[in-house]
């Protein structure tokens, strides 16, 4: 292989704690953190049966995998753990076409948190009566959808928005039809172990009816009231990537003795408990999180529990998985660029501190989460294993931005190369989904791959899908050599970078 211009990489920073030390293997694949069906051949990582090289020389370069057993076999592992109840797959986590049909087709319900998310499910078929509808700031067009389309849930977030669903509620019955059913959402006053941009059950954020405040049961009474609503249960949510099951079962607890209060003030049992998402995935070997099995027996329980100290019958418990489900099993493949070896002085020890920054051809505009919330990512060299000795990198992304970065300090193999492939795991959760054009980068396309087929689910964007939005440019071809058509049109880079790479890996 040739050498990098820099040499090979240095050692490296002293490793910040969360890093610790290099392990003895650093193309090992631990499976708390990759798809189930990703593995070594011949030093290659192969996901659902195919070599990632020919993944990126056929599709380019950012790229989401999906391995489509190990997210079907998530879904079906909350379905059969939570089998007495509702499993509503979370869609703002990550939804496609073929996503919105494996979900239907596996029997689970579907959360979605706007009218779009909607329409894209009922466009892709899945079942309305299986949908629920959550939103803090629904507009009159996304409840008339959710209305004409007989969805199974509207989750009620504010007094406003009841004063706006009941008129059309009650034109659907003046029309012969039923009433709408409904949850209320509830905060419930919990601070959830996880980043405060991700917490919501705390009192001081914009979801939900706050419990102790009394709004939530206003807001239930006030339902019940209404001919043209059906209050179904209630609804609550306490934020996301969350370890520790005591908040769960701390919701529980609370939101079951708002059931008991909706009786003792309008003799209404309520029958449905919507308990919401937020299971936390590995994103790190050391990352420990609660299997469905675990989560559902805890929940059960302390559910159980409070009912029959009220006296009250056990409702039919919903749960909303979205990370749990997605995240695992989608590894995003980025092409190594640049290798910049940044000298920053003595680390006080009088060894040279070099941070190695390794940039790739994605970054924050298809993951924004390490910017957003300081998360936690790791990554392998892809296209092959390395025998080199560990070097503390940075993996950053493309952007005019210096917070773009993917992994914040991590071991890779001191010969890295550019035209190395990096895998980045555990990215199927928020990441395509909250993706942007930041800089004009294009969302990277998604493939999932299940028993050595890749099929393409979602394409890559082009730069004529961008300019078809713009003005000036709608009716403008991109430069030919624009780094902007899918492949197998893209003009160069990705494609012949790619089959260096897999060159490289033989030699
Ligand atoms: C109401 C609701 N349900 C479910 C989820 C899914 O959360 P997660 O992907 O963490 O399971 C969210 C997101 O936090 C949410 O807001
Ligand atoms: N987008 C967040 C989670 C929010 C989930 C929706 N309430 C994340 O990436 O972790």
């Amino acid at each position: 292989m040739r050498a990098h211009p820099a040499g090979p990489l240095h050692g490296g920073m002293t490793p910040p704690p969360s890093v610790g030390l290099p392990p003895a293997d650093l193309g090992v694949l631990d499976p708390q953190v990759w798809p189930r069906s990703a593995r070594r051949v011949d030093g290659e990582l192969h996901l659902g049966g195919r070599p990632v090289t020919e993944l990126a020389r056929a599709h380019g370069t950012p790229l989401f995998v999906l391995d489509e057993a190990d997210f079907r076999g998530r879904a079906a592992d909350f379905a059969a753990a939570f089998a007495d109840a509702d499993v509503h797959y979370a869609s703002k986590a990550f939804l496609c076409g073929q996503v919105a049909r494996w979900i239907a087709d596996d029997g689970l319900h579907l959360d979605a948190c706007s009218g779009n998310e909607l329409a894209l499910a009922l466009a892709a078929g899945f079942p309305a009566d299986r949908i629920a509808l959550h939103g803090n700031n629904k507009s009159l067009v996304e409840l008339q959808l959710a209305v004409d389309s007989g969805i199974g849930h509207v989750v009620l977030d504010s007094f406003d928005e009841i004063d706006r669903l009941v008129p059309m509620a009650a034109a659907r019955v003046a029309a012969g039809g039923a009433p709408v059913p409904v949850l209320v959402r509830t905060t419930v006053g919990i601070e959830a172990h996880t980043h405060e941009f991700i917490a919501t059950a705390h009192e001081d954020q914009k979801f939900g009816f706050s419990l102790a405040t009394g709004d939530a049961l206003t807001a239930a009474v006030r339902v019940i009231r209404e001919p043209a609503l059906r209050l179904t249960g209630l609804h609550s949510h306490i934020g996301s990537q969350i370890f520790d099951t005591a908040g769960f079962e701390a919701a529980a607890h609370r939101v079951v003795g708002l059931l008991g209060q909706v009786r003792q003030a309008t003799g209404e049992v309520l029958g449905e408990l919507n308990l919401g998402g937020g299971f936390g995935i590995a994103y790190l070997p050391d990352d420990d999180p609660v299997g469905p099995d675990d989560v559902a027996r805890r929940l059960g329980a302390v559910v159980a529990a409070e009912c029959a100290a009220l006296d009250l019958p056990v409702p039919r418990l919903a749960v909303e998985p979205g990370r749990a489900i997605a995240g695992p099993g989608t590894v995003t493949l980025y092409e190594i660029g640049t290798i910049k070896p940044v000298r920053l002085g003595s680390g006080g020890h009088g060894a040279p501190q070099v941070r190695n920054y390794v940039s790739v051809d994605g970054g924050m505009s298809d993951n924004i989460r390490t910017a957003l919330y300081d998360a936690s990512y790791t990554c392998v060299l892809a296209n092959r294993t390395s025998d080199a000795p560990p070097a503390l990198c940075r993996v950053v992304g493309k952007h005019c931005e210096s917070g773009d970065v993917l992994v914040r300090d991590l071991w890779l193999p001191a010969d890295v190369q550019p035209g190395d492939l990096l895998a980045v795991a555990a990215t199927g959760a928020y990441c395509w989904s909250m993706a942007s054009n930041y800089n004009y980068l294009l969302k990277p396309p998604v493939v999932a791959v299940r028993d050595g087929v890749a099929t393409e689910v979602v394409r890559r964007q082009t730069l004529s899908d961008v300019f078809a939005l713009d003005a000036v440019l709608a009716d403008v071809p991109p430069p030919a050599t624009a780094p902007s058509q899918p492949a197998p049109e893209h003009p160069a880079g990705v494609r012949s970078t790619s089959s260096r790479v897999g060159a490289e890996a033989q030699s």
